[in-house]
């Protein structure tokens, strides 16, 4: 039994425990960011506890850093590991060919780093994630404080010319100030509600200079497990175009318990 857990923890601690059990010692794994990472994050550190896992984890935030470290981790950076055998993390987004968007925890730049350096990237979440078409959720976009509004208008200017419903963008806060990420830069939201060609809004963005990295990432999940509330897991491999169904059990599962930090 799993007292105190919503509906929607549940789905993601399915998610994130089914994760889990793809990994083996001797691994170098990529921790994303987020709250359903978070419960990976505890889902992995309860089998290095109990079961002697052997790995190596590269955080792709200070939070997920804090996180792993404080569960007993071992944490290296991405230097230290070269290439990482495969990152699980979150995502806003997912549609039908695994692509996403992310970024909703400011931690996008370094979560498509991590990625992008991992034999296999592995999306966990429930299925309030999953869109026929990316865009409701805000894109975020990554961007220098230097010359910040006039790379703001040159993003407002090149959406006029893009496959997007919606064109407004918003600086994100954090209380009265704008939002620094790990990197020191800060988030441009862009609301966009429907983006039509995602590969070609992500290359275009990424040519105006001001920009660091965008959340839309194309062709980099390999692989998405859905959970439920009650356990039920689905996975679907887009290279190995399969979908399997699971149950994952619970029990357990108060050793995981705290707080699932966002
Ligand atoms: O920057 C944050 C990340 O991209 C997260 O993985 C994403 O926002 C999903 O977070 P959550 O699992 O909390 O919905």
């Amino acid at each position: 039994m799993i007292p105190d857990l919503s509906p929607s923890d549940k789905a993601k601690l399915a998610a994130a425990k089914q994760a889990s059990l793809a990994i083996e010692t001797g691994m170098r794994v990529g921790l994303g960011t987020g709250s359903t990472a978070a419960w990976l994050v505890k889902c992995l550190a309860a089998r290095v506890r109990e079961e002697g896992l052997a790995i190596k984890c590269v955080p792709t935030s200070t939070q997920t850093a804090e996180l792993a470290r404080g569960l007993g981790l071992d944490v290296i950076t991405l230097d230290q590991a070269g290439t990482l055998d495969v990152t699980i993390d979150g995502a806003d987004e997912f549609d039908a060919h695994l692509n996403l968007i992310k970024g909703g925890g400011a931690a996008l730049l370094q979560e498509k780093i991590v990625a992008t350096a991992s034999a296999q990237m592995i999306v966990i979440a429930d299925s309030d994630k999953e869109v026929a078409t990316l865009g409701a959720f805000a894109l975020p976009i990554e961007v220098i404080p230097f010359g910040l509004e006039s790379t703001r208008k040159q993003v407002e200017e090149m959406l006029l010319a893009m496959e997007v419903e919606g064109r407004e963008t918003s600086l994100r806060m954090k209380e009265t100030a704008p939002l620094v990420t790990d990197e020191g830069n800060h988030i441009l939201d862009l609301h966009l509600k429907r983006i039509g060609n995602a590969p070609q809004l992500a290359m275009t963005l990424n040519q105006i200079p001001g920009v660091v990295e965008n959340g839309l990432f194309i062709d980099i999940c390999d692989r998405v497990i859905i959970g439920s509330g009650d356990g039920k897991v689905e996975t679907r491999d887009i290279n190995a175009g399969t979908i399997e169904t699971d149950q994952v059990d619970f029990a357990n599962a108060e050793n995981l318990f705290g707080d699932p930090a966002p």
